[in-house]
């Protein structure tokens, strides 16, 4: 038996065509939803995927520049940018392109930003509202996991998630979107004994550890759903996950695959959050 694939891309597409219709109705109503970019360096990887989210604005009729600044660019010029966007009545959404060079404060920057405008869902106002279940800015990549997870229908109350990677931007925050819709986690990372007593345990099982492999399908229980957030570039330029796709492929019952599964619903909760940002968060 062969699991069925989460085809991300053909879900952020469908997402896509009806945010179009969206955005539409806000623009005859005169609101043009818009989003800046900060890129900070010349990172060939960052470089790409704000390409990717260029297109996907623009796919969306959501209007959107990039602010490019050189690698040796200090904490307070950047601090002093974002200030500006934040007072800047016409900017909706903020994003400032991760990781940043070594002399900027990734935090410091992170909470400068107008949680207002803070579509990645990183401010910890945005997180502390969505710890305790308010209306918020959800992370896009936990938020698109969801949104997947959501669309085949697959159970999540009661299920036993378990998670590889606690980073503050999927890892941590998919745990909690998932708790707050009744499932039973668990957090695994690098200094987990046994990691395979964990995972073989999973009903549903997300990978965010950043590298290719890792996860083969003995470390699988039959029937569990697979949700692979690795985006590792190989030498050879082309891109893959974390999971062996093609053996854990025997034993899940859902995947996601890499490319076309968790980076196109990353996108598509961006511009979601974006267009959310225009109409203006509520303060409940
Ligand atoms: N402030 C900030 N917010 C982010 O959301 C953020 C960030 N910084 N830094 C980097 C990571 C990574 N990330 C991806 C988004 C889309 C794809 C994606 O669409 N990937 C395509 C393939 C693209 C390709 O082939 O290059 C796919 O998986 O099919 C991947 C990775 C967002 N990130």
């Amino acid at each position: 038996m062969s699991a069925e694939i989460i085809d991300g891309k053909e879900l952020a597409h469908e997402l896509r065509i009806s945010m179009k219709g969206e955005v539409l109705e806000l623009k005859r109503d005169g609101l043009t939803p818009h989003l800046t970019v900060v890129l900070v360096g010349e990172d060939p990887a960052s470089r790409s995927y704000v390409r990717g989210k260029q297109k996907a604005t623009d796919e969306t009729g959501i209007s959107s520049d990039l602010i490019e600044l050189s690698v040796d660019t200090s904490e307070s010029e950047l601090l002093q940018l974002i200030d500006k966007l934040n007072e800047d009545p016409s900017v909706h959404g903020i994003l400032v392109q991760l990781p940043l060079p070594e002399q900027i404060g990734e935090q410091k920057v992170i909470e400068s930003i107008n949680p207002a405008k803070d579509v990645d869902g990183f401010h910890p106002f945005n997180i502390g509202r969505m710890m305790s279940g308010g209306d918020t800015f959800l992370p896009c990549t936990p938020y698109g996991i969801l949104t997947m997870l959501k669309s085949k229908n697959i159970p999540i109350e009661g299920k036993h998630v378990v998670i590889i990677g606690r980073s503050n931007i999927v890892g941590k925050p998919v745990g909690q979107l998932l708790l707050n819709e009744n499932a039973t986690v668990t957090y695994c990372h690098s200094r987990t004994k046994d990691l395979k007593n964990h995972t073989t345990k999973a009903d549903i099982l997300i990978v965010a550890v950043g590298k290719p492999n890792v996860i083969k399908a003995d470390y699988v229980k039959q029937g569990c759903t697979v949700i692979d957030v690795g985006v590792n570039r190989l030498d050879d330029g082309s891109l893959t996950g974390d999971v062996d796709f093609e053996s854990v492929k025997h034993t899940a019952s859902y995947i996601t695959p890499v490319p076309r599964g968790v980076g196109p619903m990353t996108i598509t909760m961006l511009l979601k959050n974006t267009i959310k940002a225009a109409k203006g968060l509520s303060d409940n």
